[in-house]
């Protein structure tokens, strides 16, 4: 036997790599990240988010005091605010039976799938490109006894391993300025069956203002994503056989949830960016909600 026909032999199985040197980027961003802002409103109630509020903040609910209390309540009202964004997305996604299965792409820790799996009780797959995240997931789904409904697996959601026509609805939760949106809406219109609902929460840049502002190339450059235009999104989702079905500006529920966690100690230093872009209207918080035609 030549040394060749030996290697061949003895080779493990190939294990897939990130598809780019940008997509390895990514997956190690995540799998570094530790943030107070995301583990401590997680904390509240086992549903870890990393996607941002919307809502009227409940001052009620808030401390008039700056200690441990006050800030305990100041983050319970920001994770109130972040799964209200969630439920908001999840009731576009249309019909849902318990027998369907919903895709998550670009799941995160994995809190909207368990919501999602709680509201419809079906099968929710999601896919991520960090493997601590995904863990992350799948140990709350054992920790909650529904690891038989909601999983999560270190994928492309580019090139994801559903079948075509296998889901019922799929989302993307803040995830889709990571990746071309053409690819990305040719790959849900592949998995989604005639008929089903796509749905997606993003920040996009506003054409109205011309080009992307000085405080989108800030939130790019703090979280190594290219925001896209909202014009792009319209186009590249009619180019696969997407129709929207609901287009809705989130952009003044949103600031609510960014002035109260701009007074919060869990600052990052990316919420003025947030704010003043919301303000100037160079940026957008929208929820697209589209048939797959
Ligand atoms: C801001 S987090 C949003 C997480 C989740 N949707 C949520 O609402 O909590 C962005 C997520 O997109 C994922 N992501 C980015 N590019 C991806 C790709 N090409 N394939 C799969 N996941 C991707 C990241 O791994 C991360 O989990
Ligand atoms: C709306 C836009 C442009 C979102 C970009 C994607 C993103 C990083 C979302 C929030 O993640 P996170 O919850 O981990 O961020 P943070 O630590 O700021 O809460
Ligand atoms: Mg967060």
């Amino acid at each position: 036997m030549t040394n060749t026909e030996l290697t061949a032999t003895v080779a493990p199985p190939r294990v897939p790599g990130p598809a780019s040197p940008y997509q390895g980027d990514i997956a190690r961003y995540w799998d570094g990240e530790a943030r107070p802002v995301n583990l401590r409103l997680g904390d509240v109630d086992g549903l870890y988010h990393h996607h941002y509020g919307i809502g009227e903040v409940d001052h009620s609910a808030l401390g008039d005091t700056e200690d441990s209390v006050g800030e305990k309540k100041l983050i319970a009202e920001l994770h109130r605010l972040e799964s209200a964004q969630a439920e908001f997305l999840l009731g576009h996604l249309g019909g849902i039976g318990r027998d369907d299965t919903l895709v998550d792409a670009g799941c995160g820790r994995g809190g909207s799938m368990v919501m999602a799996h709680q509201r419809f009780g079906c099968k929710v797959e999601g896919v991520t490109l960090s493997a601590k995240q995904a863990d992350f997931a799948n140990h709350r789904a054992r920790e909650l006894r529904i690891q038989d409904h909601v999983r999560a697996r270190v994928c492309n959601m580019l090139a994801m391993p559903f079948g075509t026509g296998s889901a019922a609805a799929s989302w993307n939760n803040e995830s889709s300025m990571y990746v071309d949106l053409n690819d990305l809406f040719a790959e849900h219109s592949r998995v989604l069956e005639v008929g089903g609902r796509y749905v997606t929460i993003t920040g996009c840049w506003n054409p109205r203002y011309g080009q992307p502002s000085k405080w989108v190339s800030q939130i790019n450059a703090h979280f190594e994503c290219n925001i896209h235009s909202r014009r792009e999104y319209l186009r590249a989702m009619a180019d696969n056989r997407l129709v929207p079905q609901a287009v809705i500006d989130l952009t003044p529920d949103t600031l609510p949830y960014w002035e109260l966690r701009a007074t919060s100690s869990l600052v990052t230093g990316i919420e003025d960016a947030f704010i003043n872009s919301y303000r100037d209207g160079s940026f957008q918080y929208l929820l697209i909600a589209a048939d797959r035609v």
